[in-house]
């Protein structure tokens, strides 16, 4: 059984306008969505802004209302509030936020951020708290002086680690990161990411990383879904989605990928210049009438695209024919 189920998972957001305020229409941010996430794996979740990736995930952690659709842990719903409360969900399912400034409170301490789940769900003595608070420090790597200061003492390296000191407070099973590492420099982006990776060795984490940038998530994730006008258009493994991309939408999020190497850089820009075109000119082969993803058809066991079956298979055939 998987750590977590999502089935067709459905946000809409009304539109309300005229006098009376009546809703008019709606903002479909998610549109019928399904994946499962494994017990310890890290999962990607990855489309540009306003695909509803963000949305996806408020939903999962329970921020969001959901319209219609399940999500599964440990065999129960928790879209239904009593399943959720009886399976501790809001403690095993936790979130860190791309803006640390933001999310964590200006207005208080940082040992005071940190214990707040603990005191929500734990219910420590003093002591044990301010231990559990150091070793949390410890954990991502910051003194104990850490305990007294405020939010904006730290840069943003260090708020994130915070975030996420605070977020495995409770020893959760699930970890909503949402942008994670987006406001922070290159070098200090490898740094977070890899103590991300080595906490969830630690504690046996599963993490939902959402990013926009599919140069992120590479090293990060077991398994991809892409995400795009809220449906998922392409799914797979690693290997699947960077050696294998069928969809013209993760080609040209791939595409988007700056290159390191400077002796590639002019092949990749013009790669890029022909994915794009390729993207504008095809767009009625990869989207229906009215500028949706097709549903999803499975081109393996695990590859699944968003797209009229025949063309799928054709396109999975000729990608086998270039890699062998
Ligand atoms: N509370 C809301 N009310 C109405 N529309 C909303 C609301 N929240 C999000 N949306 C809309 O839903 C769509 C998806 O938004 P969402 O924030 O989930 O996208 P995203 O992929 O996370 O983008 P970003 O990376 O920019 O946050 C967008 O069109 C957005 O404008």
């Amino acid at each position: 059984m998987s750590l977590i189920e999502i089935h067709n998972l459905k946000v809409h957001y009304p539109i309300r306008s005229g006098f009376w305020n009546r809703v008019t229409d709606s903002v479909k941010a998610v549109d019928g969505i399904s994946f499962n996430i494994e017990a310890g794996e890290t999962y990607g979740l990855v489309g540009e802004s306003g695909s509803g990736k963000s949305t996806t995930g408020k939903s999962v952690v329970g921020l969001e209302k959901v319209t219609s659709g399940q999500i599964i842990y440990q065999g129960q719903d928790i879209t239904q509030p009593a399943n959720r409360r009886r399976l501790h969900y809001n403690r095993d399912v936790q979130m860190i936020f791309q803006d640390s400034l933001s999310s964590l409170n200006p207005r208080k301490r940082i040992e005071d951020i940190i214990a707040e789940p603990l005191r929500n769900f734990e219910h420590l003595s003093k002591d044990d708290e301010k231990l559990r608070v150091l070793q949390l420090l410890d954990i991502v790597g910051l003194d104990a002086d850490a305990l007294y200061k405020y939010p904006h003492q730290f840069s943003g390296g260090q708020r994130q680690r915070i975030g996420v000191a605070r977020a495995v407070a409770t020893n959760p099973k699930l970890i909503i990161a949402d942008e994670p590492v987006s406001a922070l420099d290159l070098s200090v982006q490898a740094q977070v990411l890899n103590f991300m990776k080595r906490i969830q060795q630690e504690f046996g984490i599963s993490y939902l990383f959402i990013s926009h940038d599919l140069g992120v998530v590479r090293h990060m994730c077991n398994n991809i879904a892409i995400m795009h006008k809220g449906r998922l258009v392409e799914l797979g493994t690693r290997d699947d989605i960077y050696h294998h991309p069928l969809h013209i939408y993760t080609k040209r999020l791939l595409a988007a990928i700056p290159e390191t190497n400077v002796n590639q850089r002019a092949a990749h820009r013009a790669t890029r210049q022909a994915v794009e075109q390729a993207y504008q000119d095809q767009q009625a082969r990869y989207y229906d009438a009215d500028g949706a993803p097709f549903p999803l058809v499975a081109v393996s066991p695990t590859h699944f695209v968003a797209l009229p079956a025949d063309f799928a298979q054709s396109l999975a055939h000729a990608e086998q024919e270039v890699q062998a």
